[in-house]
């Protein structure tokens, strides 16, 4: 794909001039990423027997390493630059998921042998609030992961309440976790509970509350393409896009409005339309479309989110048929 780009751009010049489908200053922005591969992955056995809360988060880690790595993506940040984002690059992302270490193992170690309980859903929100505050510890401040740490933090507590289970059980698992209230959440008037009410949509917490079925189309367009042949990089990037294309993302909507909504769903609907990213129309489509994400100062964290989940599920199931 990368001979698909610019080649002769510098990072400060397509940075500068918007230009931002230029070729990765680093080569290795195009290749695998720590998320383990198929030899590596764990398998069900080695899973049970390894079955450890550092485990269940090294994944976690690496997926959300994988995410902020993977480049080019439209409007987020990776590795060419902060995007739509005026306060983080990639560095406080790879510093934010180092940080959240602890936080999913602990989750992990909260959930060992567990049921979905209004209990446990109060512990673990007490332990994602404090991987909040190691966030915001590590990044001076900023958002890197704030919906991450809920959509991964509610998988790895279900994967390790079912070790080697399916990635549809850990999604199901996890969805009946969220179903339960946190009755010692504060009443925080974040951007997503704003958009939530402004246009009408459940955003992060109704994806978690249906059991992350954008985590799962991530994760079947992600395996679709590895199988048609596309790059790693190719397949992730057709993961987002097909998020994307459906996802009513509440950062999307609190920074560009209804209509940075729509802009990101057709483009990313034509991109995939065109051939996905592992063509030359798709990519050509995938950059129009970061264009324009970028004049909106508008951003699809929320699909990035559900691409962190669906590596991470990848992992956690690699053989599964299904997602
Ligand atoms: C539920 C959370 C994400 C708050 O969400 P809210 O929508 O109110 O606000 P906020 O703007 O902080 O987060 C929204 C973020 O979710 C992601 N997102 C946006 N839209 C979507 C969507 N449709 N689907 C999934 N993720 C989305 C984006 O990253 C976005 O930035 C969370 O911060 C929270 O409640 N944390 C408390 C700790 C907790 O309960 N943890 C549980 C165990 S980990
Ligand atoms: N590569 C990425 N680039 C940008 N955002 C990402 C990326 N990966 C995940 N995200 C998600 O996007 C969210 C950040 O969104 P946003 O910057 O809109 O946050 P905010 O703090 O609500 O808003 P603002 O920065 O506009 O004040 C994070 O919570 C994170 O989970």
């Amino acid at each position: 794909m990368s001979d698909l780009l610019d080649r002769d751009a510098s990072r400060g010049a397509a940075r500068a001039s918007r230009r931002r489908f230029a070729p990765p200053q680093h080569e290795d922005c195009w290749s695998p990423s720590p998320v383990p591969h198929a030899e590596e992955r764990a398998t069900g056995a080695r899973l049970e027997a390894r079955s450890s809360s550092q485990l269940f988060a090294d994944l976690a880690a690496s997926a959300l390493i994988a995410e902020a790595s993977l480049t080019p993506k439209p409007g987020l940040v990776d590795a060419r630059g902060p995007g739509a984002h005026a306060d983080v690059e990639l560095s406080h992302f790879l510093a934010s998921a180092e940080a959240l270490r602890p936080t999913f193992a602990a989750l992990a170690r909260a959930a060992e042998g567990r049921e979905p309980s209004q209990a446990l859903r109060e512990e673990l929100a007490a332990v994602g609030r404090e991987g909040e505050a190691a966030m915001f510890a590590a990044t001076g401040g900023a958002n890197t992961h704030r919906g991450a740490i809920w959509a991964l933090g509610l998988l790895v507590a279900a994967a390790a309440m079912r070790p080697a289970a399916s990635a549809t059980d850990i999604r199901e698992t996890a969805g009946a976790i969220a179903r339960f209230e946190d009755s010692a959440a504060r009443p925080l008037d974040l951007n997503g509970a704003r958009a939530c009410r402004a246009y009408g949509v459940t955003g992060a917490r109704g994806e978690a509350a249906a059991g992350f079925p954008h985590a799962a189309t991530a994760l079947r367009a992600l395996r679709t393409s590895r199988r048609q042949g596309a790059p790693e990089a190719a397949a992730r990037l057709d993961g987002l896009l097909t998020v994307m294309a459906t996802l009513d993302d509440t950062c999307l909507l609190h920074r560009g409005g209804l209509r940075a909504l729509r802009i990101a769903r057709l483009g990313a609907r034509a991109a995939l339309a065109a051939g996905g990213a592992g063509t030359p129309d798709g990519m050509a489509a995938a950059k129009a479309l970061d264009r324009r994400l970028l004049a909106l100062n508008a951003s699809p964290g929320g699909a990035a989110d559900m691409l962190a989940a669906a590596l991470l599920l990848d992992a956690l199931d690699p053989k599964g048929e299904d997602a």
